[in-house]
């Protein structure tokens, strides 16, 4: 934690404190199966964009930084984005250990990538902190035609886990800022 104000001199010399600033760090990553949208949420989160279509899997890992203001003071969040791809695993789990807060994703769309999430948090278990701030995330919201877990369901998984729960879109950006936001806090 950073800690600096901003000020104005007095007439007399004194520095009288107006703005305090604090500025709080928070490393987070984002985990869960191939395809489930790990990069597009974070695309959307830092450019406020969304490029149909363009799957191309995450190699290896990816970090960027953004700076949030939550309840006036600026948080900055530095997101590993990890490879899905089993194949990348040995290099994500280093990263593991320093996160003090992690996205975990489904695709509400794919069920596998939802039955995963237990092994997930066994592999969270094993190898992140503690006191990790886990968050249960079902992307791809905006695909309900093609929905095959319900939100329930979702909200179920969480609750047997104790962690918080939302469903998102990088597509649409539903909820997006808010996920990132909430683990910022
Ligand atoms: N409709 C819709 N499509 C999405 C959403 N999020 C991701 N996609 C699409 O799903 C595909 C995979 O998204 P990625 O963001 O590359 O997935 P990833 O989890 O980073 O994959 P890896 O890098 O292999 O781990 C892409 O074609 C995206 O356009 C979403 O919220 N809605």
């Amino acid at each position: 934690q950073v800690s600096a104000s901003l000020g104005v001199k007095q007439s007399d010399g004194r520095w009288e404190e107006r703005f305090p600033v604090t500025s709080h760090f928070v490393l987070t990553i984002l985990v869960g199966d191939s395809g489930v949208g790990k990069t597009s949420l974070l695309v959307q989160f830092d450019q406020g964009k969304f490029i149909p279509g363009s799957f191309s899997a995450t190699v290896g890992i990816g970090f960027t930084n953004k700076v949030v203001t939550v309840d006036n003071v600026k948080v900055k969040l530095q997101i590993w984005d990890t490879a899905g791809q089993e194949r990348f695993r040995s290099v994500t789990h280093a990263y593991y250990r320093d996160a003090q807060a992690l996205l975990l994703l489904y695709d509400i769309t794919n069920k596998s990538s939802f039955d995963n999430i237990r092994a997930w948090l066994t592999e969270i278990h094993e190898y992140a902190q503690q006191d990790v701030v886990i968050m249960l995330l079902g992307n791809k919201a905006d695909m309900a035609s093609e929905r095959v877990i319900r939100r329930d369901e979702g909200e179920k998984l969480a609750r047997e886990h104790s962690v918080p729960f939302m469903e998102t879109s990088a597509k649409t950006g539903v909820n997006v800022e808010l996920a990132f936001t909430a683990v910022a806090k």
